[in-house]
């Protein structure tokens, strides 16, 4: 079981209501501090409403409480690398093999990750088509599903401009430049009960060990807990979260990592059991059924990032090559979905 250590916690009300230029700069210094040591924060009063966020948790479970066929009508197409629509359990496997490592790929994917989930973006993104439950199937959700991701979006602008101040960038639009919200996508999470020992063995996995592609993640969890992050300074040593009522778990993903020439970092994680004993039941220690919901920001596809420049000088010259984020997102798609 991986030890339980919480995560840096920042709160964002300086953000979200009327805070001072030094407030809201101290804030974004604290942000910066945790993106770059941790790679994970706990953000407090982001903006998204407590009431909005039970909501998305309602029509999560009402999502997937609904027939194998009725979930089967938005599905994801099988030839399809993109994110969008319903993807059964074992389709998808969140796999950390950067180089193209074909057998690589495919020995991690002999254990598929237990959860199922639905995908979603804009439905103005007309190069990742949106596949909705049809509206006779689930009156309602599409529209609730789409508010939803314009709030986040709302939450999200405040957080890509704090990072810009909090990086000592004059322009607080630096990153706003690169997103207009359209390239954004949710993933509504279920992880379905399983035996503890099934975990414990490798026969299952929740979700396997990776890090996010994109610029950052905001992620919302219910009350389960699982989500276990690798601790800084100690590469495979994970530490395990523990859920923080309506807070949200920010994670810097792989392209701001290359972007801010490795100051921040794109941390690994997974999700296993549940730090508290009462998530268990029975002899089997059967782990309770677990939602989340990540909305993971990213840029359009035509950005290509080269390093910041106030992450870079002649003492740390840049360490990469200018990044084209389409070519990133295929590679990591694509191993995702075991496709060639
Ligand atoms: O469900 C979680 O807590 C983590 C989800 C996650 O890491 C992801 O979807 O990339
Ligand atoms: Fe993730």
């Amino acid at each position: 079981m991986a030890a339980t250590s919480s995560l840096p916690i920042v709160d964002f009300s300086v953000w979200t209501s009327e805070g001072t230029p030094l407030e809201r700069l101290a804030i974004a210094k604290e942000l910066i501090t945790a993106c770059h040591e941790t790679g994970f924060v706990h953000i407090r009063n982001h903006g998204v409403s407590p009431r909005t966020l039970d909501n998305a948790f309602a029509w999560t479970k009402e999502f997937f409480d609904m027939s194998h066929e009725k979930k089967m009508e938005a599905e994801k197409p099988k030839e399809s690398i993109a994110f969008r629509g319903y993807i059964r359990q074992g389709v998808q496997k969140a796999v950390q093999v950067l180089d193209g490592d074909k057998e690589a790929v495919q020995t991690l994917r002999t254990v598929p990750d237990f959860n199922e989930n639905f995908n979603y973006g804009s439905d103005q993104n007309e190069e990742q088509l949106n596949i909705w439950p049809p509206e006779s199937t689930l009156p309602g959700f599409k529209d609730f599903a789409t508010k939803f991701y314009w709030e986040c979006w709302q939450t999200t602008q405040l957080i890509l401009r704090a990072l810009a101040i909090g990086l000592g960038l004059d322009d607080e639009e630096f990153f706003l430049k690169y997103h207009d919200g359209h390239g954004n996508q949710i993933a509504l999470r279920h992880y379905m009960p399983v035996a503890a020992v099934e975990i414990e063995s490798g026969q299952k996995e929740r979700l396997g060990t990776h890090s996010d592609f994109g610029t950052v993640t905001l992620l919302f969890q219910d009350d389960c807990g699982g989500l276990e992050v690798e601790a800084p300074r100690e590469p495979g040593k994970f530490i395990s979260v523990t859920p923080i009522e309506n807070a949200l778990v920010m994670n810097v993903g792989d392209l701001l990592q290359h972007w801010s020439n490795d100051y921040l970092k794109s941390t690994l994680h997974r999700v296993r059991l549940p730090p508290l004993q009462d998530r268990y039941s029975g002899e089997t220690r059967m782990m309770r059924q677990r939602y989340s919901i990540p909305y993971f920001v990213a840029p359009g596809s035509d950005a290509i990032v080269e390093c910041i420049l106030t992450c870079c000088d002649e003492n740390t010259p840049a360490k990469y090559a200018p990044l084209s984020w389409a070519e990133w997102m295929r590679m990591r798609s694509s191993t995702a979905f075991g496709a060639e």
